[in-house]
């Protein structure tokens, strides 16, 4: 599903109205019905009634009309639609409109004098009007929200510019705090919908109804966390408008791996393939003190279904390795006395890599005297696809990378926002203000698959894709979680997948096996690393 800028959906609009010849109205009465039919779906989701056993399904004669605009309990339900100036509260007074055709009592609320609003919004202002809709002007009129059951937010949508002002901030202050359920529409008002940044004050939605497609700012937290139960309708605007203006940012579904990335979801196995054909990981990480990084890494690698790993590892480890996973290949490299990795372990990982399809390193690594040198002939020696974690980040994050020699292969890059902040030389803070679009320039600008983890990790390539995945739980948030992922990302890669197809399928199975553990576990918090493997 394609996920767009405010500025990007202004286009489409254009492009639809002027290009295709579709009057803005038009779209409009699209939008506003298709609130109207999930403001009355929510209704009947909370009203669970029988019908009246005269009025069940019968034999023989049948008409059927509009059921998603027909409500049973509709006496029942009194809405307030609060009414922003722009298109936007439009599309709200068109959902007035469908709402009180049902029998719904509606109420509008103009945030500004009705007088002022323009456009189509002023066409949809007058005939609420003349169909006799009851409406009231913020500040003017008396207002006792508590009498009735639900609000439609339709003050400010993809045209708003900054924090919420005026009459707007005292609306939406007041609609949070009445307790009511609150359907946005497009986006929860008060919301940057580019960057996800919630302004103060910002609606908190039980439903957002998604105008024509999503909208960044609804993906990235805490914008996410703002708009509730998200709902994309379409409104009559041609996706193939959005291929033409070369979009390339995804929400990750099932749909998006097979038919955008031609990923293989059923993981179908050749009845002939064996563990040469499944391919080989090199994983170079693990110190004394941090052994379990590589052991979880190269565990998910397996796991992730490739033929075979090796763990390149310091040789003062390799004792209390041997056994810990029986599947496991081992060859020490080398290092220090005290179990740490040294600048000359570089021959050794190169030679192991020139047998193995994927070379991995990071988890556990360490730093170490020498360590740019010792990446950087990694980077330049290897053959193969590199995925580089942890440590490793943090070793390129000090150094201009982009004078390396280019490689034939591609490099993933997985980092958590604390390693993105090192990386782009800005503070976390900053990293988690546009998720997206730091990923995506960050990818195209060092060439590199970017994996920016966290809530709704991005995974953006060079060429200037990106994919937001949303499976995964808050539970995941523990020690060892980012090594699973490395060596699950390792271990597609070696199967022949390519780099955006492992990167994206990686976090994708990642988050579900962790959705899937945490589940296993009574109080999910109590999830460990090595429970996400276990639950692949
Ligand atoms: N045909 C179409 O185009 C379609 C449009 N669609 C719908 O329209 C929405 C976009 O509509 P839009 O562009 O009219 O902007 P919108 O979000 O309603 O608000 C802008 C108004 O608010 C004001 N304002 C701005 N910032 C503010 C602030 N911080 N605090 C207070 N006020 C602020 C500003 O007024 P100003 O301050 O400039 O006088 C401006 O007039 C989109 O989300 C979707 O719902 C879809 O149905 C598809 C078809
Ligand atoms: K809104």
């Amino acid at each position: 599903m394609y996920v767009v800028t405010a500025e990007q959906m202004r286009q489409l609009d254009r492009e639809t109205i002027e290009g295709l010849g579709i009057p803005a109205i038009a779209l409009m009465e699209n939008a506003g019905r298709a609130i109207a039919e999930e403001i009355i779906a929510l209704c009947k989701r909370q009203e669970k009634v029988e019908p009246a056993a005269w009025n069940g399904s019968r034999e023989g004669f049948h008409v059927s009309g509009d059921a998603a605009l027909t409500l049973g309990t509709a006496a029942a339900e009194r809405w307030l639609v609060l009414v922003g100036k722009g298109n936007n509260g439009g599309d709200g007074l068109v959902a007035a409109r469908h709402l009180s055709e049902a029998g719904i009592a509606v109420t509008l609320v103009y945030a500004v004098p009705p007088e002022s609003l323009t456009g189509e919004a002023a066409l949809q202002r007058d005939a609420a009007a003349a169909m006799g809709l009851s409406a009231v002007v913020y500040g003017r009129d008396r207002l006792d929200i508590a009498a009735y059951s639900g609000i439609l937010d339709a003050l400010l949508g993809t045209g708003a510019a900054g924090a919420p002002r005026g009459t707007y901030a005292e609306l939406i202050a007041a609609a949070n705090s009445s307790g009511k359920p609150i359907v946005s529409a497009d986006i929860p008002s008060g919301l940057d919908a580019d960057t996800g940044q919630t302004h103060e004050p910002c609606i908190h939605a039980s439903v957002t109804v998604c105008l024509a497609f999503l909208k960044r700012g609804l993906l990235q937290y805490p914008g996410a966390g703002a708009a509730g139960h998200i709902v994309v309708r379409s409104i009559g605007i041609p996706s193939a408008l959005v291929r033409k203006q070369g979009s390339a940012v995804y929400w990750l579904t099932p749909a998006v791996l097979r038919d955008v990335l031609n990923v293989d979801t059923s993981r179908q196995r050749s009845p002939e393939g064996h563990k040469g054909t499944y391919g080989h990981v090199l994983l170079a990480g693990g110190t004394l003190r941090m052994s379990g990084a590589g052991l979880l890494a190269s565990r998910a690698a397996l796991r992730a279904g490739c033929g075979l790993v090796t763990w390149a590892l310091p040789r003062r480890l390799l004792p209390y390795a041997i056994g810990s996973v029986p599947e496991l290949m081992l060859a020490e490299v080398g290092g220090e006395e005290d179990g740490s990795w040294n600048k000359d372990t570089a021959v050794e990982v190169l030679k192991l890599s020139a047998e193995r399809d994927v070379t991995a390193a990071g988890p556990g690594l360490g730093r170490f005297a020498g360590d740019t040198e010792w990446l950087r002939s990694i980077w330049e020696g290897t053959d193969c696809p590199l995925v580089l974690d942890a440590d490793a980040l943090n070793i390129l994050a000090e150094t201009d990378y982009r004078i390396w020699t280019s490689r034939r292969h591609p490099v993933i890059l997985t980092p958590h926002p604390g390693e993105m902040a090192r990386l782009a030389g800005i503070s976390t803070v900053e990293v988690q203000r546009n998720r997206i679009q730091l990923a995506l320039d960050y990818a195209r600008e060092y060439s590199v698959t970017l994996v920016l983890k966290g809530a709704h990790t991005v995974i953006a390539t060079p060429e200037g894709q990106a994919f937001i995945n949303t499976t995964g739980s808050p539970a995941m948030g523990t020690g060892g979680a980012g090594d699973v992922l490395t060596g699950m990302i390792s271990g597609l890669l070696a199967q022949g997948l390519n780099a955006t197809q492992a990167a994206a399928f990686g976090v994708y199975l990642h988050g579900l096996a962790g959705e899937r553990a945490s589940h296993q576990r009574q109080d999910p918090s109590a999830l460990m690393a090595g429970d996400i493997i276990e639950a692949l």
